[in-house]
């Protein structure tokens, strides 16, 4: 199911602030190592990722779900001038594509990579409110878990984002009952009835909420 006309789709991607050289050819070899890959978010969402960021005047991010880097990169460039990400995954053959381009985009000192299931290095964390930006982006079933893990971590005000919270559409199909889509349909629930957040769900690719913490 198209969440958007796909001709739009091309229309948003085209009117987003163009990529610099480096995501470009993140891209290029990103998609001659994992052909066909849609794991990668698109260039209007990174860009969205680095605004939000910015706005947050987040000091301190938590990526769930690194790939080859490219959310990492657009996190970790709207961060201030001694911002840190924690970037979690669980693939040293994909990050180290990503340490590649950290490297080239000047962000290396800035980004702590913890090869680890996200939910161990996320429990290690402290239980206090110091997280300011946190993006989901991994293991779908994971989700419920990632982000009952940060709420608490997140400083009042700070915002947590969930990409593919749609599913491609898979979220209004009663037919779609795999683990991934029932576990995305509990989170986008908890979100909506958590009285902890202020949460909204945008039609961006394939679904983006935003949860920020009150
Ligand atoms: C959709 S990709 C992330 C894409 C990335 N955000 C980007 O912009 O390119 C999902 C990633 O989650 C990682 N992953 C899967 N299960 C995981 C887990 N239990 N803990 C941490 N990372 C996991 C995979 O190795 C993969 O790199």
């Amino acid at each position: 199911m198209d969440i958007v006309n796909p001709a739009l789709d091309d229309y948003l991607l085209a009117h987003a602030s163009p990529a610099d050289d480096i995501l470009r050819d993140l891209v290029e070899e990103t998609h001659q190592l994992v052909p066909g890959t849609s794991m990668q978010i698109t260039h209007d969402e990174g860009e969205l990722l680095t605004m939000l960021v910015r706005l947050t005047g987040a000091a301190f991010a938590v990526e769930v779900g690194v790939f080859t880097g490219y959310s990492s990169i657009c996190i970790a460039r709207g961060l201030n001038a001694d911002g840190r990400l924690l970037a979690c995954d669980v693939s040293e053959e994909w990050t180290s594509v990503a340490r590649r381009y950290w490297e080239r985009a000047g962000l290396e000192d800035r980004v702590d990579l913890r090869i680890a299931p996200a939910v161990e290095t996320l429990r290690a964390l402290p239980v206090e409110e110091t997280v300011d930006f946190a993006f989901i982006d991994a293991d779908k079933s994971g989700y419920p878990t990632y982000y009952e893990e940060l709420v608490p971590r997140m400083r009042p005000g700070g915002l947590i984002v969930l990409d593919n919270v749609l599913r491609g559409g898979r979220v209004v199909d009663p037919s779609a009952q795999d683990a991934d889509d029932r576990a995305i349909r509990q989170i986008n629930d908890t979100i909506t009835a958590d009285s902890r957040v202020q949460s909204v769900m945008l039609p961006l690719r394939d679904g983006v909420t935003l949860a920020r913490k009150r």
